[in-house]
């Protein structure tokens, strides 16, 4: 990686701040913000803007450059904030439901499961 693409890496915007800014823009004039526009539709829509960002990302994942890969996540996770956001979930509810997994393969999970 050269000089100029590690300072760049310097500027970043965790998944906290993304909540957080998410969070806040919901509240504001529909006219003045895409997120709250998005929220003002529902949360049908705000499903549906999220399952074209995952096939966006499936696609690029497949066949794009690697900075695609890099612009559809971003697409993606901020199309989640927003859900996350129309379900009034918070990232801490999130967060605690990854801890529980922590420690225990997917694969014991899965195994586990009871089959119907
Ligand atoms: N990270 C993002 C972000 N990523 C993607 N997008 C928007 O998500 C949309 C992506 O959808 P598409 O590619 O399908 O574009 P589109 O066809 O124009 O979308 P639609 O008309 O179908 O809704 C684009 O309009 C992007 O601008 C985002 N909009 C906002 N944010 C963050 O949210 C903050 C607040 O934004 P506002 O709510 O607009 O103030 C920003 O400062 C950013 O930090």
């Amino acid at each position: 990686m050269s000089g100029e693409e590690m300072a760049d890496m310097t500027a970043r915007v965790s998944l906290e701040d993304l909540t957080d800014i998410v969070a806040e823009r919901g509240r504001a004039d529909p006219s003045q913000s895409y997120t709250a526009k998005l929220l003002a539709k529902g949360v049908g829509e705000v499903a549906k803007k999220l399952g074209e960002e995952g096939v966006e990302l499936a696609l690029a994942a497949v066949s794009g450059p690697r900075e695609r890969v890099i612009a559809e996540t971003a697409d993606l996770l901020y199309h989640l904030a927003v859900l996350l956001a129309a379900r009034e979930v918070s990232l801490a509810e999130v967060e605690v439901e990854l801890a529980k997994r922590t420690g225990r393969s997917g694969l014991a999970e899965k195994a586990s499961r009871v089959k119907e």
